[in-house]
């Protein structure tokens, strides 16, 4: 099987191209090929598909072998595949994902090859979160959250897959070991959640660490940024549009007032290509 190695940010994946659809053996291929030891490593595996609504269709699996409704880096990994890889010739494109229906994105191509994405992340979701009774469902904002015997504050987004967005002190120099997998698994989220926790450094640029749900930490998470330029709008604390630092870079992400979407612009880059 020929795969790519790409990344976005250092968020990264084996990229799959050529299947008719996900294989039945998907969950545990991506177990034991995104080992870091002995598979291939990446934080899962992305399979470009055919679609019947769009130009292409995305699905993502983590390297847990659980399947993710979206993922904003590997989406703009897509992108640049198949332009790179001339499956399309076009600079506006649409990716259909599982979770977040079909999304524009738009290139900018140098010299014959795709450099950075803007993706319209749609619009972002602050309802039906599934967090059961006292919480009201249409505004989990700064609500209370207890995990391993300490307090915190979140607010839930969903930008088609769940986030739990946390304010600290310091996002870089933050414990994500120890808090991170509790409030992945907290009871308050049936279908788990990835976590992120950041700092507010100015009203257009936030610090943020991320431990994604079925990966553990990754160094950058696509809609991560989305969900926490959204809650720090919510709570007051950010413009609109801002510029958010990963551990592996930055993303622009502007939730626009104009059509409720979010919009992501980053990189993408192929890394290698490899046969399994
Ligand atoms: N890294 C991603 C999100 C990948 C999926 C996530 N772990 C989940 O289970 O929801 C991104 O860039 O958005």
């Amino acid at each position: 099987m020929e795969f790519t190695k790409m990344n976005g940010l250092g968020n990264d994946f084996i990229v799959w191209y050529g299947h008719q659809e996900l294989p039945s053996d998907a969950s545990e291929l991506a177990v034991r090929l995104c080992d870091r030891h002995f598979g291939i490593g990446a934080d899962g595996l992305v399979y470009i598909l055919p679609s019947d609504k769009a130009d292409f269709r995305m699905r993502i699996i983590n390297s847990d072998g659980s399947e993710a409704e979206q993922c904003g880096n590997a989406i703009r990994c897509a992108a640049k595949y198949v332009y790179d890889r001339k499956h399309i010739n076009r600079e506006q494109i649409t990716i259909e994902t599982l979770g977040a229906g079909v999304q524009q994105v738009e290139l900018t191509v140098e010299n014959g090859a795709v450099r950075m994405v803007k993706v319209d992340m749609g619009e972002p979701i602050l309802e039906g979160l599934k967090i059961p009774t006292t919480l009201d469902l249409t505004n989990v904002i700064d609500e209370p959250i207890e995990a391993g015997g300490s307090g915190f504050r979140f607010t839930a987004v969903s930008m088609g897959n769940p986030h739990c967005v946390i304010y600290v002190e310091d996002a870089p120099s933050f414990d994500l070991e120890a808090w991170g997998p509790k409030l992945e698994c907290h009871p308050l989220f049936p279908k788990k959640t990835n976590v992120e926790f950041a700092t507010v450094r100015s009203r257009k640029h936030i610090d943020m660490r991320v431990w994604e749900r079925g990966a553990g930490p990754t160094l950058a998470c696509g809609t991560g940024a989305c969900a926490t330029l959204v809650a720090s709008v919510l709570n007051g604390y950010s413009d609109r549009r801002a510029m958010v630092s990963l551990k592996g870079g930055d993303l622009d992400i502007e939730w626009s007032e104009d059509d409720n979407h979010i919009y992501m612009t980053g990189p993408a880059e192929i890394v290698f290509e490899g046969r399994i």
